[in-house]
């Protein structure tokens, strides 16, 4: 990971256009927006993640010596071109939303300004990232929002698509609400706490279950949670983890407990908990694996099941029920000298229309509640008002104005990049969950359901409406 370079992944069309912008467009600018129109899981928001990759990509963003030479070897691009990418300098400008921001479908997330011959080329890779990291962090939100406060270890290692969605995906999981791996790179890539248990292997090695637990303890006193379910939860695995624990806190030791991989969990939780209590063990934790999702675990606490910890690996590392998320990257204008030139695209689903020019999101909080109500796009250089008549940004909308008024208006795209200086704080992991979270607070309960989840409205100014409008007028006969 660290020592692949990523300029290659992307599509044959980046670079041939690329090349073909140096020798028919020469140095004009253009700027792109990364956006997204569809939200995962018939959400109403996504959890941005991804930012802290992206930039790193394009700040080391270079071609290798063989990536020239497998280029030159296509013979579909002039020597020039050739030229420029072997000596490739990073010369644009990058706003972007920090990490963890939940953001509403047409909100720019991120913004690229920089000759056509550069900022065409970032589309694939700047997608693949944010478009992956973006769907894990908010399907862990979902997750974690059901959980209640309990932990959410990452246990997804094993079944997500390949050793990078692995690692970036357990990051993401993280600025969702995960609160550990067990995947060690990305514990100590991204200073996340390393956790887990044991394998079903390791019990069935021994010649019993308690010479298993036995041999565990020996090794782990102080992390002995120990996997319960190889043989009979109930009748087996508890009672022996029951004389385990007895063993430990008479050798001193006190900090314990039990996974159930498997069977009906709120059955095996309670009866599992009522043995550990009458015990003396009321401290021992229940943690919870198998194919969890935010439906099953939502189901469990609303049986009343006792459980302290879940562990959740493919569900989330995933993103199973909703494993797509289609952000895109589109020309939204072009800079001839010092003339800005609005960029639309028009197509044949009225949904689809982009926003043109270049632009700001500024989340709306009401100045009576604190919390937010509404989102507005701008044009970035126009004021806004301190109260306005705007139009909806989703052009199908049924009710299309809304009057807005008595709000602080928040920005959230900030500097990112000037070039390959970074101007944007990128925070550690848990700070940006910490963020999250508060982002989270300001938004409506009712957006933030997991089933049928309420519309949050995000808006368009009267300015950036009739560009937008003017730009389809224009277009519409071509
Ligand atoms: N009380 C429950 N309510 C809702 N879902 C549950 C409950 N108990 C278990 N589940 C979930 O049901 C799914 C299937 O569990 P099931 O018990 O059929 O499989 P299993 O015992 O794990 O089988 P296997 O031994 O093949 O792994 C899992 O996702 C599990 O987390
Ligand atoms: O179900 P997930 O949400 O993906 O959680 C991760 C799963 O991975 C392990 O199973 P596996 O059968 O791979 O190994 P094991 O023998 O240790 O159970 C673990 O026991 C969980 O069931
Ligand atoms: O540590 C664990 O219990 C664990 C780790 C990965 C997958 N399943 C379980």
């Amino acid at each position: 990971m660290d020592a692949d370079n990523w300029a290659l992944v992307t599509d044959l069309y980046e670079l041939t256009m690329a090349n073909g912008f140096k020798e028919k467009l020469g140095e004009e600018e253009g700027v792109f927006d990364i956006f997204f129109r569809k939200m995962p899981d018939d959400g109403s928001f996504v959890v941005l993640a991804g930012l802290e990759q992206a930039v790193e990509e394009l700040k080391n963003f270079h071609f290798e010596k063989e990536d020239i030479e497998y280029l030159k070897g296509l013979n579909l691009f002039s020597d020039d071109f050739i030229e420029y990418l072997a000596d490739f300098k990073f010369s644009c400008r990058v706003w972007a939303v920090p990490e963890g921001t939940p953001i509403f479908p047409r909100e720019p997330v991120m913004t690229i300004q920089g000759p056509l011959i550069q900022a065409q080329l970032f589309e694939t890779l700047l997608l693949s990232i944010i478009n992956h990291e973006t769907l894990i962090a908010t399907k862990a939100r979902r997750i974690t929002a059901a959980a209640k406060g309990r932990g959410v270890m990452e246990f997804g290692a094993r079944r997500a698509q390949g050793p990078s969605s692995a690692t970036y995906g357990a990051r993401a999981a993280v600025i969702g609400g995960a609160s550990s791996t067990s995947n060690l790179l990305a514990a100590k890539k991204f200073g996340i706490p390393a956790a887990g248990t044991m394998a079903h292997s390791w019990i069935e090695a021994f010649d019993s279950e308690y010479d298993a637990f036995r041999a565990w303890a020996d090794i782990y006193p102080d992390n002995c949670s120990l996997l319960a379910d190889t043989y009979d939860v109930l009748e087996s695995g508890v009672p022996n983890a029951i004389k385990i624990f007895n063993e430990l806190k008479a050798e001193g030791h006190g900090n314990f407990g039990i996974r159930i991989d498997s069977g009906d969990v709120t059955k095996l939780a309670e009866a599992a908990r009522e043995m550990m209590d009458e015990a003396g063990f009321p401290n021992a934790k229940i943690t919870i694996s198998n194919a969890l999702d935010e439906n099953i675990i939502q189901s469990l606490l609303e049986q009343g099941a006792p459980i302290d910890n879940f562990g959740v690996g493919e569900k989330m590392i995933t993103s199973s029920s909703s494993p797509v998320l289609s952000g895109v990257y589109k020309l939204s204008a072009v800079i001839k000298g010092d003339k800005l030139i609005p960029k639309i695209k028009v197509s044949e689903s009225k949904g689809k229309l982009t926003l043109p020019g270049i632009k700001q999101t500024y989340r709306l909080i009401d100045n009576k509640s604190g919390k937010a109500f509404a989102d507005i796009i701008t044009l970035r250089d126009e004021d806004l008002p301190s109260e306005l008549t705007a139009f909806k940004a989703d052009p199908l909308a049924t009710k299309q104005k809304g009057h807005l008024a008595n709000f602080t208006a928040v920005p959230l795209q900030k500097e990112a990049m000037d070039g390959t200086e970074v101007k944007i704080d990128l925070p550690n992991v848990f700070e940006i969950q910490k963020f999250s979270k508060s982002q989270l607070d300001l938004l409506p309960h009712s957006t933030k359901r997991l089933l049928n989840a309420d519309e949050y409205p995000v808006f368009i100014t009267p300015k950036l409406y009739e560009v937008q409008q003017e730009l389809v007028s224009k277009f519409a006969d071509q």
